[in-house]
Formats: structure tokens, C-alpha cells, sequence
């Protein structure tokens, strides 16, 4: 039976190491991935819309998506609940997609343990001044939440070892080609025609 399935691909790293540039970059250039959207407790920023950058939910609402199972993976992180809808992942892996996800390490770790075979990528700064400096002058947070991200970056960075990749964002062009080889390279691991020629081989 050869595996037609799409692959998963979950990137993750400290706040404000550069995740949401790095994708929408890599959406730029791959259009034959698919974004899964997250479910959000947080408030919307400016500049974000529902359906695009979040689906924003009460905590009433998050909840009872957690209770029925419609979540793939869910965290709490600093102040809100984070997390994947199941449906749109399984459903779009079965149609033979490729899916992205772009979540912190607790959810990641939530979905290696139902997709081991998920390709699982982290996006590391130059160094910590320079993820401070990224974070503070994005200026979506106050002061005080900047630095409860800036902790959880250093828990976060603790799970490195977790993931199969690590790439470090200094430069958003050179990060974005450097997973674009990752997604390639899993791509020839798994090359559908090459394992039908292998099982012909075999039934030969
Ligand atoms: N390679 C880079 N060099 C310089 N600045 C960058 C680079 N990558 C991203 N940035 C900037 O860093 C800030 C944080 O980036 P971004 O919002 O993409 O981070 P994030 O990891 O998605 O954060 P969060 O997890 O908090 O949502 C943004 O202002 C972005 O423009
Ligand atoms: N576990 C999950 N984490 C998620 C999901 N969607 C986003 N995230 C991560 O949360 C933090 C904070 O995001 P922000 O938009 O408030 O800056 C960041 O690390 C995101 O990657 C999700 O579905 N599950």
C-alpha cells in the first residue's frame, strides 16, 4: 500500500524569532502548501483579520472545541488558548496535501505524539538581544507581556533538540530557501514513484 497521504510540517520557536514573516514568505514562493488557520482566545491586533491570521474565539467557545475533540492540538500560552482544527489537517492531508502548521513547542509536542511522521522545524534567532529586539519593536505587546514571551522563549528553546530541523533566522530570504530544501528533501524520501517501482519489484 503506498502512502498517498500529504506530509505535515510544523514550524515553531520563541516569539518573535520571525515565524509568521518566514511563512507568509515561504507561502509567497509554495503554492501548493496549505496554511491550517489556528483557533485563538487572544485579541485581534491591527492589521489581522478573522479567518486569515486567526479564528478568534471566547474562552467559552475554545473550551467546548476541546471538549468535542475538534482540536488537533491546543495550548495556553501566556495569556490565551492556541490551537489546530483537527478536521481541516486530517481531511487535507488525506487529499494528498501538504499542510503547515505554525504553533508554540507545547502544541507541537502534542502533535508529534499523533503524527510522528510529521517533519518538525525550528526557527531559532541570531541571538537572544536580537529576539528581544524583534519582539519590542514589532510593538504589538506592552512591556510586561514582552517579557512573559521572552521567558517561555527560553523553555521554548529547551525543546530544540525535539525537532528534526533547526534553522536559524538571521536572514528572512535565506531561512525561507533553507526550508524549502527541508520540504523538498522530504518530499524525495518519500517519492510516491520510486516506492511504486519498488513495490512492483517486490510483487514482481
Ligand atoms: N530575519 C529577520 N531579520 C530582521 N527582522 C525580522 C526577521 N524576521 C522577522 N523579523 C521581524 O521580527 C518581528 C517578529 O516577527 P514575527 O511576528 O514574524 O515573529 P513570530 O515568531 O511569528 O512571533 P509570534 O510567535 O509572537 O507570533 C517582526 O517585526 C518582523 O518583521
Ligand atoms: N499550540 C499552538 N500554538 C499556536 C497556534 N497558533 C499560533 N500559535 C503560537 O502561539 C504563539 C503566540 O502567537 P501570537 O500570534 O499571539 O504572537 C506563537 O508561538 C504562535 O506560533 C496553535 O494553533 N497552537
Amino acid at each position: 500500500m503506498i502512502d498517498e497521504n500529504g506530509i505535515l510540517f510544523i514550524l515553531s520557536g520563541p516569539s518573535g524569532v520571525g515565524k509568521g514573516t518566514v511563512r507568509r514568505e515561504l507561502f509567497k514562493r509554495a503554492n501548493e502548501l496549505k496554511y491550517s488557520i489556528s483557533m485563538t482566545t487572544r485579541e485581534m491586533r491591527a492589521g489581522e483579520a478573522e479567518g486569515v491570521d486567526y479564528f478568534y474565539r471566547t474562552n467559552e467557545e475554545f473550551e467546548q472545541m476541546i471538549e468535542a475533540g475538534q482540536l488537533l492540538e491546543y495550548a495556553r500560552f501566556v495569556n490565551n488558548y492556541y490551537g489546530t482544527p483537527r478536521k481541516y489537517v486530517e481531511d487535507t492531508l488525506q487529499d494528498g496535501k501538504d499542510v503547515f502548521l505554525e504553533i508554540e513547542v507545547q502544541g507541537a509536542m502534542q502533535v508529534k505524539e499523533n503524527f510522528p511522521e510529521g517533519v518538525f522545524i525550528f526557527l531559532f534567532p541570531p541571538s537572544l538581544e536580537e529576539l528581544k529586539n524583534r519582539i519590542v519593536e514589532r510593538g504589538t505587546e506592552s512591556q510586561e507581556l514582552v517579557l512573559r514571551r521572552l521567558k517561555e522563549a527560553r523553555k521554548e528553546i529547551d525543546m530544540m533538540d525535539a525537532y528534526d530541523y533547526v534553522v536559524v533566522n538571521d536572514n528572512v530570504d535565506t531561512a525561507v530557501t533553507k526550508i524549502q530544501s527541508i520540504i523538498q528533501s522530504e518530499h524525495c524520501k518519500r517519492d510516491r514513484i520510486a516506492k511504486q517501482y519498488k513495490k512492483l519489484l517486490e510483487d514482481d
